[in-house]
């Protein structure tokens, strides 16, 4: 039965709930974030709904969002079968000696530049490379290695050897082409998994989080026998000295230290590729803003030297396309799916302890009341103001409060970087008579199908 005061939302069905609705309706929309925006406007910004046993409420719009991230009592990680079975069990919050390590350590601009202009490099190089045949490049292909780079070298100081790099790229793209963040049929409905461990994704999504996690268990065991006194910018070096530090007398553990490891390769892996996708294929369907851009390129540095880090303020046009890019690619996506802790309250309905709630960022920055005009267009225009960049308030794709994203400084940094570095080199046009589609895929986050581009050199 309906608790009381529950959100308003679908009709609820014996044993399977709205699940029927809600998939018929993912169907012909697209993505979960558009059926969030559906079910809002007949239901309001707060909707209830039952998958399976699974109390679940969408939280759609501004007001109603903020109002979600702000809540300790709501903003609790899952804990339910999805979420347990691929960490090892229950999951302590050690955020914090995370976001600390990271701040010391590798989002130091430095450190950031070091890493990211080598790989911007290898890009280049690769780029030019096809040049010299045809010039046709199958651009959805170019950053998934150079994402997942970032970040091993961010988990372990160092970069990725080939082979490592192989084995790492096979796992993490059939992750993403097999696991939905939003939770599977297994995850709704726990029971099937005894019944057809195949059919409801239950084996598929255990045996490629095994996988995940054999590769980062075997690279912890190499760095544990290597592990000096001297300090390293590797998580996993920092993680290992902490542990020794304290002795086995705290929540510090390698288990932990595993599933932190694996969140961030989930969370930075598709998310930052697929974003240069979505942003490389805006660019070849609206050749102005590219030729813009690279008047801005030209005007503040020339060709003498590549852009860095440093010249982001001189670029404001060139960091408003990668806004606009994270704009378009989170406004198809849901935050992380958080539960509620205990009994709590949300724009004024009941949400019961352990309630699911998948917020959608794209109320936050599609609707046109809050001054979002005509959402759907890429338009980089809409970050700046008077020549310089503008960003408004409602603007929050990287969640904010408690389960804000770790990967933003590096995320906006790594995207900023290629795509100055790539509009400096080259000019990217449609291939003649085949100009591709905004065509979108939902991977483990949204993205792009794969399209190509006639690059030549500037
Ligand atoms: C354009 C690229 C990226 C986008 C758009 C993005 C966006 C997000 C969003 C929307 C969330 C959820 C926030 C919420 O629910 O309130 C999140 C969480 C997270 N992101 Fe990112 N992210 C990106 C890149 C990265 C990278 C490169 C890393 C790692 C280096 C990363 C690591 C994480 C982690 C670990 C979480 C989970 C935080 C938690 O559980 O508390 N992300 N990200």
């Amino acid at each position: 039965r309906k608790p009381n005061n529950f959100p308003p939302g679908p009709k609820w069905l014996p044993i399977i709930g709205c699940a029927w609705e809600l998939s018929n309706l993912h169907k012909a929309k697209g993505s979960l974030s558009e059926v969030a925006q559906e079910l809002a406007l007949k239901y309001g910004s707060v909707i209830g709904t039952k998958v399976g046993r699974t109390l679940t409420v969408f939280v759609y719009g501004t007001k109603a969002y903020k109002e979600l991230l702000s809540k300790d009592d709501l903003n609790g990680r899952p804990d339910d079968i999805f979420s347990t079975s691929r960490t090892l069990g229950k999951r302590r919050e050690q955020k914090k000696f995370l976001m600390r390590h990271l701040k010391e350590t590798v989002f130091n601009k430095i450190v950031l530049e070091e890493i990211l202009a080598e790989q911007v490099h290898t890009i280049i190089h690769d780029i030019k490379k096809t040049i010299e045949s045809d010039g046709v490049i199958c651009i959805t292909n170019l950053f998934p290695v150079h994402a997942l780079d970032s970040i091993y070298i961010l988990m372990t100081g160092d970069k990725c050897s080939d082979q490592e790099m192989e084995e790492l790229h096979k796992v993490m793209t059939s992750f993403s082409e097999n696991i939905s963040s939003t939770g599977m049929l297994f995850s709704h409905f726990p029971f099937l998994r005894y019944i057809c461990p195949d059919y409801c994704g239950y084996n598929t999504y255990v045996n490629i989080h095994k996988k995940i996690l054999a590769f980062i268990s075997k690279k912890v065991k190499i760095l544990k026998e290597i592990c000096g006194p001297q300090p390293s910018r590797g998580f996993i070096q920092a993680y290992l000295e902490k542990i020794n530090s304290v002795k086995g007398q705290s929540d510090f553990s390698e288990e932990e230290l595993l599933a932190m490891c694996l969140d961030l390769l989930a969370a930075g892996f598709d998310t930052t590729s697929n974003t240069l996708g979505f942003t490389f294929l805006y660019l070849l369907l609206h050749p102005e803003v590219q030729e813009r851009a690279q008047e801005e390129i030209d005007s503040v540095i020339g060709k003498g030297r590549p852009p860095t880090l440093e010249d982001r303020p001189q670029l404001p046009y060139v960091e408003s396309i990668v806004l606009e890019s994270i704009r378009l690619i989170t406004s198809r996506s849901l935050a992380l799916p958080r539960r509620a802790i205990r009994d709590s309250t949300l724009n004024g309905y009941f949400i019961p302890k352990d309630t699911i709630l998948q917020g959608s960022v794209r109320g936050t920055f599609f609707d046109e009341s809050t001054g979002w005009k005509n959402p759907e267009v890429f338009n980089p225009d809409r970050f700046m103001k008077d020549g310089n960049l503008c960003i408004p308030d409602t603007f929050i794709p990287f969640g904010s409060g408690k389960r804000r994203c770790v990967g933003e400084i590096m995320a906006r940094a790594n995207i900023f970087l290629i795509v100055a570095c790539l509009l400096q080199t080259f000019n990217f046009r449609s291939l003649p008579g085949s100009p591709p589609k905004a065509d979108f895929a939902e991977d483990f986050s949204p993205a792009v199908k794969p399209f190509k581009a006639f690059v030549t050199l500037r």
